[in-house]
């Protein structure tokens, strides 16, 4: 049986009008297929490991965004249990990078005729991490988007606009990263992401070589930047072009830690999440992506 698990919230409103169309599809091949709709501010992990502890599951398609596809991820770890994505979020930023069509009956195409492939996760103290986490100033613009209004009328490119109004009130931090047992202490830091997917914050090449099947996490931090060499390498993190400015570092390894002296805020799949990043260690193969 397939579970198909709704976030009709997702994407401002979008989740409701794909979830329809994907319905009426399903509906029109007499596919039969459960539901389970998320509720706000609940997350659906444990509603959806009783409901597949108690059923004959043999996949699961989400519709939703980031933050519901790391939800559901979470609940399919390790089970064995194939994961369709049916993108209809803001972002979307987990479905491009693992080259899910945005059209969802493309995506749902793919449901039925792509070869499962298993990708790599991470545990972090509370949860579990299915694409990308980070701290700091990335996370205080996830914050204000999900905060205000403007996602409703400016789709993905709310997290550019957001970014750039927020630049002069930020106050970088000193940070100690840990990878792999190796410690680094960075100073005036802007950010730091671990990414086991290329991109976030709406089509952000935050660390371009993050593969999602290369058994290892990547780690870019950004610091010591002046509000206007920011605003000049900022579009450039758009095509991943970031990469060789001094002011950015990169590291890649299976165990990592960040720890910031100021109180920066955290994000763990675009959604803001207490707990910290001190821990987090990737899960390999951990998940099966259909
Ligand atoms: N039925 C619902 N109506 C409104 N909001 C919901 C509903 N179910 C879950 N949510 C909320 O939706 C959020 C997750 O949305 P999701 O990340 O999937 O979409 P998005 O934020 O629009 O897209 P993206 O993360 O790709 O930018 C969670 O904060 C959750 O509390």
């Amino acid at each position: 049986m397939m579970l198909i698990v709704v976030n009709q919230g997702a994407g401002r409103g979008k989740g409701r009008f794909v979830w329809r169309q994907i319905k009426d599809r399903l509906d029109e091949q007499n596919q039969p297929y459960q539901v389970l709709y998320t509720k706000p501010h609940v997350r659906v992990v444990d509603e959806l490991s009783r409901v597949l502890a108690g059923s004959h599951v043999d996949r699961v398609v989400a519709v939703g965004g980031d933050g519901t596809f790391s939800e559901v991820a979470e609940a399919l770890a390790s089970t064995g249990i194939s994961l369709g994505l049916i993108p209809a979020g803001t972002g979307n930023d987990i479905a491009r990078a693992l080259q899910i069509p945005s059209e969802p009956e493309a995506a749902l195409r793919r449901v039925f005729s792509n070869q499962p492939q298993t990708i790599d996760m991470a545990r972090l103290k509370e949860r579990t991490m299915l694409g990308f986490a980070g701290m700091g100033f990335d996370a205080a613009v996830a914050d204000a988007v999900n905060r205000g209004k403007s996602k409703h009328w400016l789709g993905s490119l709310v997290y550019g606009v957001t970014a750039v109004r927020m630049l002069r009130q930020f106050k970088p931090s000193r940070v100690t990263l840990r990878v792999d047992g190796q410690e680094w202490v960075y100073e005036a830091v802007w950010m730091v992401a671990a990414c086991n997917t290329s991109q976030f914050g709406g089509g952000m090449k935050i660390c371009p070589h993050a593969s999602p099947n290369d058994g290892t996490l990547d780690v870019c931090v950004v610091k010591e930047l002046t509000v206007c060499e920011f605003l000049r390498i900022f579009p450039s993190v758009y095509r991943g072009k970031h990469v060789n400015h001094p002011a950015v570092a990169f590291h890649r390894g299976c165990e990592i830690g960040i720890r910031a002296e100021e109180p920066f805020l955290t994000h763990i799949d675009g959604d803001l999440a207490g707990g910290g990043l001190e821990q987090i260690q990737l899960l390999p193969r951990a998940l099966s992506i259909l």
